[in-house]
């Protein structure tokens, strides 16, 4: 998709403003994150058989493979409304397509922090990401195109999910819808695969943390019963092991912005336009903000605890702050 718009999470000005608002407003509507629930059990229990038959086939399972395809299954259901068959009968498919969005994000990391040859020379680092993003977004297309056309709906927008609400936007074109649709998919394939298999390595490695865990959800959810928003309020320590794994392991070190205006940061000034990386893998890690702050402990998060930390509110940001914080934090 040469000549496309770069996504969301790179334009700026304007253009950025325009449909961002679009995302905001959609997901502002109180039923957009719990409409979601029923088709999280579906893919959660995918999870479960997949992880079941791998474990009869061949003793064991890669964490990290099934991650990426349960990350993949799970963008399909929220941008695509659609079963990808990630966690079934499209597992090359899948797996494909998640080594190709995991290399073009390596890439750009690299490409970012070198010396820009690439703005002079056709270098093969250069031509490899055009490769990659030829490839991903050649599939993304025929996703998108699919779900543009299966979407298409007169019903009370109030009453649609997120890509059927965005779909049916007037003020919003093809392309733009298009836009939105791939830097959902793309952006949230790269972060929620890694941060499931952090959670799971936490939960592994501190055994006392997974008894307790066990407990509060076995108490809070019957056998066999589908997961609702009440049950999630009953499992602080859930919440509580999910938040320490955000700051143990942050996966969105990186919050760019470049200021407009002239500003003074702890005593520098900064002139407009210069671009600012805040890495909040420090902040969270600071002993300054946290004690023990290299030691995995989810009660720090707790309310009933006496010795629940008040941390900084600044210290701990996983999905970056202000207008342009993560857009898939809903
Ligand atoms: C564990 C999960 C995730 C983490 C930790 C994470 C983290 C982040 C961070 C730190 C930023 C930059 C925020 C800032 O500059 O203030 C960001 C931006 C973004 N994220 Fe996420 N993210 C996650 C999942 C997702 C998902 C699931 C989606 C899509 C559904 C998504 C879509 C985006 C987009 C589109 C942006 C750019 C927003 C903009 O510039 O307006 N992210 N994310």
């Amino acid at each position: 998709m040469r000549g496309q718009n770069p996504g969301l999470g790179n334009l700026n000005g304007d253009e950025w403003y325009r449909l961002r608002s679009a995302v905001q407003q959609i997901m502002m509507r109180p039923q957009a994150v719990y409409a979601y629930l029923p088709f999280t059990n579906q893919v959660t229990q995918s999870l479960i058989n997949h992880i079941k038959n791998e474990t009869q086939r061949d003793g064991q399972v890669d964490m990290r493979r099934v991650a990426g395809r349960w990350s993949l299954e799970s963008a399909g259901n929220t941008v695509f409304e659609k079963r990808l068959g990630a966690l079934g009968d499209n597992i090359k498919w899948a797996d494909r397509l998640v080594d190709v969005n995991k290399e073009i994000f390596q890439l750009s990391a690299r490409m970012k922090f070198g010396f820009p040859f690439y703005r002079y020379f056709k270098m093969p680092q250069w031509k490899r990401m055009i490769e990659l993003e030829d490839t991903f977004y050649a599939e993304a297309d025929k996703l998108m195109d699919e779900a543009i056309e299966k979407l298409q709906s007169k019903e009370n927008p109030e009453n649609l999910l997120f890509a059927s609400c965005l779909i049916n936007k007037p003020e919003l074109n093809k392309r733009d819808i298009k836009v939105i649709m791939l830097s959902l998919f793309a952006d949230g394939l790269s972060t929620t695969a890694p941060m499931f298999v952090y959670n799971l390595f936490n939960i592994a490695i501190h055994k006392d943390i997974q008894e307790r865990l066990r407990k509060e959800i076995n108490e809070a959810v019957g056998k066999d019963e589908a997961i609702d928003v009440a049950h999630l309020q009953k499992m602080p320590l859930l919440r509580a092991c999910v938040k320490e794994t955000f700051r143990f392991f942050p996966i969105g070190t990186e919050i760019s912005r470049i200021p407009t205006k002239d500003v003074v940061l702890s005593g520098y000034l900064v002139p407009a336009g210069t671009p600012i990386d805040i890495n909040t893998n420090v902040l969270m890690t600071s002993p300054k903000f946290f004690s023990d702050p290299l030691k995995f402990k989810p009660e720090r998060w707790l309310r009933e605890n006496e010795k629940k930390e008040q941390a900084h509110p600044f210290a701990i940001l996983p999905f970056g702050f202000g207008p342009r914080m993560c857009a898939g934090d809903f």
